[in-house]
């Protein structure tokens, strides 16, 4: 069902005459005051206004597409919920852009957060996300209480990255260094670390801190910007004993988000605040982020978390089986820690899917089941193997040079390795006859067919030969 904003005035309740839905507005506006603080309150909900109800949908009004579409990523569901628990028969609440004529906000700038403010952790506040409660500043994103210190598996990747976060999470008024700056690649724990840190902090009491992303960080100044409330931005953020940034990369080319971030990191680094920032490259890898900044951002501690190595997949993937209860045999985790190797996040994504599996099913997990359930995250990962590569394994591994792969040696301890990798990188790559004899010093496709051919009656002829050759193509998959 939609409901627009549409000329049938009868269609519409207009708020002055349902007093009981601008009460439970109220209500939920005082909830949410509680629950995402006074500024985040002020920037973005009290732009919203009351729109017609129908049936078990209501409509709310924002003035501009912007705001609908970030009320709606932010706190869509959140709205949803609340709407509900106040009026059960709701299912829905649709967000649209207010036109002319349409109900302004309620003047509910006052009202005061509820009771719920003071309740513990709303864990059905995001979806997903357990936000920690008790945190002085308002200018803290709900903290994923699953991202702690415990949580998080060490190993030679990320000793250093969590060694430094743990530091800052024990002595934050002391750590010496400034800024930390945890770098590495997508999924490998650099916003886990940060919330450990939070969380530690939080846990710890007496310290104001703020986490968010930088992409969070250049919404709210626009917002700030909006609502003519800047000054009270900068001196919310700068009221914070500890300030985290994420995913700094995010403000590549916005000069002005920039030159606010370098301002407000000048003026808490010289107060003695202490920063934590997390990025996908170095300081001086950061091209695109003014120099000035960069130059700031590596003077402190810059620490890098390395792509995972087999071991520390292991290790992870252990945790993760052993915390969720359910069997999963080391056979199938070596499996997996063999076959993701890309980042920890998609490693956890397709163990959740194994062990949603099994407790749905009540099947113990096995090697077969894992390769069926897991089908297409494991076609995914297949290995895309060069021919460069094969030429390499099978030069080595046959103790003949490079250059021979190409070379118009014909004698046999040459040729026959050569005509090894031909077969192989007809087996393992998608390239033409031709294309594949191009890589072999120019060879015709003709000459490429008859290597296939060769090394196939070899195989099937002598075992010896075809144990080898299935060693290297087993390496090179692997
Ligand atoms: N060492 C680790 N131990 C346990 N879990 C980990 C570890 N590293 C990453 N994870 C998990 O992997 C997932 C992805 O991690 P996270 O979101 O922290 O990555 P990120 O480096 O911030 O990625 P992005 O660059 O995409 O923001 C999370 O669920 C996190 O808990």
């Amino acid at each position: 069902m939609t409901i627009g904003v549409d000329d049938d005035e009868s269609a519409f309740s207009p708020l002055e005459n349902n007093k009981g839905l601008a009460e439970s507005w109220l209500r939920i506006c005082g909830r949410l005051k509680g629950e995402v603080g006074e500024v985040e309150y002020r920037t973005w909900l009290t732009q919203i206004a009351l729109g017609p109800i129908d049936g078990d949908e209501i409509t709310l009004l924002l003035p501009t597409r912007f705001l609908r579409d970030w009320v709606r990523s932010q706190y869509g569901d959140r709205l949803s919920e609340l709407w509900h628990s106040e009026i059960p028969s709701l299912r829905r609440v649709e967000l649209q852009v207010a036109r002319p004529g349409d109900p302004a906000p309620l003047q509910v700038a006052d009202v005061a957060p509820a009771s719920v403010t003071a309740a513990p952790a709303t864990e059905d506040s995001t979806a997903g996300t357990k936000p920690v409660p008790e945190v002085r500043s308002d200018l803290v994103t709900a903290l994923d209480s699953r991202f702690t210190f415990e949580t998080f598996v060490v190993g030679k990747p990320n000793e250093f990255a969590y060694a430094c976060a743990r530091r800052v999470a024990e002595k934050p008024s002391s750590v010496g260094f400034n800024p930390l700056f945890l770098y590495g690649g997508v999924g490998l724990g650099k916003t886990h670390l940060m919330h450990a840190i939070g969380a530690e902090l939080v846990r710890s009491g007496n310290v104001s801190v703020a986490y968010m992303s930088a992409e969070k960080f250049m919404y709210r100044f626009i917002a700030a910007i909006r609502s003519q409330s800047t000054i009270e931005f900068k001196e919310q953020l700068r009221s914070v004993d500890v300030l985290m940034i994420d995913d700094l990369q995010f403000l590549i080319g916005k000069d002005n988000t920039q030159e606010e971030f370098f301002h407000t990191f000048n003026a808490l680094v010289d107060a003695g605040r202490q920063i934590v920032v997390s990025a996908d490259k170095s300081p001086s890898d950061l091209s695109g982020l003014e120099d000035r900044l960069r130059t700031r951002l590596g003077c402190g501690m810059v620490a890098d978390i390395h792509a995972t190595t087999f071991e520390l997949r292991i290790s992870i993937l252990e945790a993760k089986a052993a915390a969720s209860g359910v069997v999963v045999p080391g056979k199938v985790l070596e499996f997996l820690a063999h076959k993701i190797t890309s980042n920890v996040r998609e490693l956890e994504g397709a163990l959740n899917r194994l062990i949603a599996h099994a407790n749905l099913f009540g099947r113990p997990v096995t090697l077969e089941a894992t390769q069926d359930v897991l089908h297409d995250i494991l076609k995914a990962h297949d290995r895309r193997v060069t021919i460069e590569e094969i030429q390499k394994k099978v030069a080595e591994h046959w103790n003949i040079r490079l250059t021979d792969m190409s070379s118009a040696r014909r004698a046999r301890n040459v040729a026959r390795p050569r005509q090894v990798a031909m077969y192989l990188a007809k087996q393992l790559t998608s390239r033409s006859l031709p294309e594949i004899g191009r890589k072999f010093g120019n060879r015709d496709h003709t000459t490429v067919m008859h290597a296939v051919q060769r090394v196939t009656e070899l195989m099937e002829r002598d075992a010896a030969f075809a144990e080898d050759v299935e060693l290297m193509r087993r390496m090179l998959e692997s």
